[in-house]
């Protein structure tokens, strides 16, 4: 047979990987990063944005009411307007104290409500993809770890960065307007140095954004290395290999990385602000020194001078604001196209637009020609498969590490597409069936099977969710527990089905549960719970069994295969196992090698074929006989 596959037939290519270039700041990017915080809190942002447009207000009333007093001071004048004066510093004052900390909770605020709603609509985009191809892809993984970050900030520094650019107009206006009345070239240069500094913190910005976009895989690693470094289940190996000191010193290695990248974007933004910050100094310096000689000659108030210093600082300050918070602003909508990019980001898998919902599966389901491989750069998995699960039958799957077997689980439940050929289910091509519904007819205990932190009861209830609620009815969960040999062991737990299967979470409350109450099962125990979760929907039309019992005792796998040989009864089954004695029953066993199916048939048919299968099975069946002839000699 050939390695490369016909040009005929159906054909779907997995999605070539997200380019890795980060994306831009876009007016659509803003657009819907205001929108979302509109929507997380419409009232706060209204509230929010009026504070800060009175706080704007605030320091050009305050400096105007300085130069009036200083003005009356300096004539003498005294009376009611001294009065109006003095009340009026008295409620900028109080103003400028109350406001900040009011709309500072406001922002605060804000940012809770639109934090948790741009997680939530994350998660439900990525909960939306039907396939696992995105979550192996690494430059989604940058681009979905950006978007988690930056999802839940952008959009209250991007309210930040607009009301800010209101605030800074306003302040900015205000005492130019003052300056102009005293000094028109004084505010111009004023003006004058506030631009580079905007234009410069925005190159600035869109940098610190590459950066972070460069130093992902970095700090993807580093991430890694430290899970194994204090993960439960690397702990062991950790140990006993004495590796933690190797993983320890590729850590801080990828952390020097990721901090040189980072130490240069600071000390270029450390030159290029220092540099304005100089400018600054030197056109206030200036504009002061004006003044007092100004003054000195009266040309100017004692009054003017308070208002040009105030004015010079406020224009300042208020510039310095604007291009702090419209960087931050920029910078975070940067970023932001990466969350945009995730919870835009199309269907992983193509659904036609009316697919089906299976039918009880009557005649069984095909593969017809399959070819599959992870990814255009990665050799051929599956190749040519053809083989049918004939309803009511129970098939099983054979072969050595690496020969497809998992694989074509994951494309029974349509995680992937066939890179050419079809899977038919009951003469109906997989791509037109909806996945969902699909799913709902196939149980599966897989290879990697989860453990979760949970409760006994709810680590199977997790087999069988109803829009999205747990159906903890103790009947069915006992039932399924029953049929994968479990439920003595639950039921003899502390708190019996409610008791904590981890030590690291506290059992539910108000059930006396503390830390100490926690279960850490056994591997076994933890593979019968993940088959009684498999078994808890009974309806389904198709179980797939990869390896159901691989960390089984003897006895333990023995009779876990007489319970599923009878639950199984009638049913369309797919197993796959090493032990070939535990499948040696199957109605069909499929024997592949190197993705192709090598050869097919009854245990007995297999046998006399004297092909892989048979060798296999002698392999195994020595071993065992052996053991056998020795244990008397070695009990005598
Ligand atoms: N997510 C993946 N991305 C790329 N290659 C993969 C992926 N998963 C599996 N493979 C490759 O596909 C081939 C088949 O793997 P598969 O897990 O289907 O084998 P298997 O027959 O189930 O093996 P085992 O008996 O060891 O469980 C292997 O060469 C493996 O490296």
């Amino acid at each position: 047979m050939s390695d490369t596959p016909p040009q005929n037939g159906p054909a779907s290519s997995p999605e070539p990987p997200a380019p890795p270039v980060p994306p831009r700041a876009t007016p659509a990017a803003l657009a819907a990063a205001l929108a979302l915080a509109w929507r997380a809190g419409p009232w706060h942002t209204l509230a929010y944005g009026l504070l800060v447009l009175v706080e704007a207000a605030l320091p050009v009333a305050t400096a105007w009411l300085t130069k009036s007093a200083l003005d009356l001071l300096v004539s003498r004048a005294h009376g009611s307007a001294f009065w109006t004066v003095g009340a009026g510093l008295a409620a900028t004052g109080l103003a400028s104290t109350v406001l900040p900390h009011t709309s500072g909770y406001l922002r605060q605020e804000l940012a809770r409500r639109t934090g948790r709603l741009a997680q939530d609509r994350l998660f439900a985009a990525v909960e939306r993809f039907a396939g696992l191809g995105r979550f192996e892809d690494p430059v989604f993984h940058d681009r979905l770890s950006l978007a988690y970050q930056s999802g839940g900030v952008a959009p209250n520094a991007v309210v930040g960065g607009t009301l800010a650019t209101a605030r800074g107009l306003v302040t900015v206006l205000g005492f130019l307007g003052s300056l102009l009345v005293i000094n028109a070239v004084l505010a111009v240069a004023v003006l004058a140095a506030a631009v580079p500094a905007f234009l410069a913190e925005l190159r600035l910005s869109r940098q610190r954004a590459t950066m972070l976009w460069r130093i992902g895989p970095v700090e993807r690693r580093e991430l890694f290395y430290r899970q194994l470094l204090t993960s439960v289940r690397a702990a062991k190996e950790m140990r006993l290999f004495g590796a933690g000191r190797y993983f320890r010193e590729r850590m801080i290695e990828e952390r020097a990385v990721a901090d040189a990248e980072r130490r240069g974007q600071d000390r270029r933004e450390l030159t290029a602000e220092g540099g304005l910050g100089l400018l600054s100094a030197a056109i206030a310096g200036g504009g002061l020194i004006w003044a007092l000689f100004a003054a000195a000659g009266g040309r100017i108030t004692a009054g003017d001078v308070a208002l040009l210093t105030a004015s010079i600082v406020g224009v300042q300050a208020a510039v310095a604001a604007l291009v702090g918070e419209v960087t931050t602003a920029h910078q975070q909508v940067l970023t932001f196209g990466h969350y945009l990019a995730v919870v835009r980001a199309g269907p992983d898998l193509p659904v036609r637009e009316r697919a089906i919902a299976p039918g009880n599966l009557r005649q069984g389901i095909e593969f017809r020609d399959v070819w599959f491989r992870y990814s255009p750069g990665h050799p051929w998995t599956l190749r040519g498969v053809r083989f049918t699960i004939p309803a009511g039958t129970a098939v099983g799957l054979v072969g050595r590490n690496g020969a497809g077997k998992s694989t074509i689980v994951k494309l029974l439940c349509r995680f992937y597409d066939p890179v050419r050929g079809s899977i038919l289910w009951d003469g109906v091509d997989l791509r037109d069936l909806d996945p969902a519904e699909l799913r709902r007819r196939v149980g599966a205990v897989f290879q990697d099977y989860m453990e979760y932190d949970l409760t006994a009861a709810e680590n199977i209830a997790v087999g069988d969710l109803r829009d999205g609620r747990m159906d903890l009815d103790d009947g069915r969960i006992e039932a399924a527990a029953r049929r994968a040999g479990v439920h003595e062991t639950v039921a003899a737990l502390p708190l019996g089905y409610r008791t904590m299967l981890t030590r690291m979470f506290f059992g539910p409350p108000g059930e006396g549960a503390d830390a100490e109450s926690g279960v850490v099962p056994s591997g076994g125990q933890w593979q019968r719970l993940a088959l009684a979760r498999a078994l808890l929907r009974d309806r389904q039309d198709l179980l797939i069994l990869d390896e159901p019992s691989s960390g089984l005792d003897a006895e333990a796998e023995h009779e876990i295969h007489t319970r599923l040989r009878a639950h199984r009864a009638g049913r369309t089954s797919l197993l796959i196992s090493h032990r070939l004695g535990a499948i040696r029953e199957a109605d069909l066993l499929v024997v592949l090698d190197e993705g192709r199916v090598a050869e097919s048939g009854t245990h007995e048919e297999l046998m006399r074929l004297g092909g892989l299968y048979h060798r296999l099975f002698l392999l195994q069946a020595q071993g065992y006989q052996e053991q056998t002839v020795e244990s008397p000699a070695a009990g005598g």
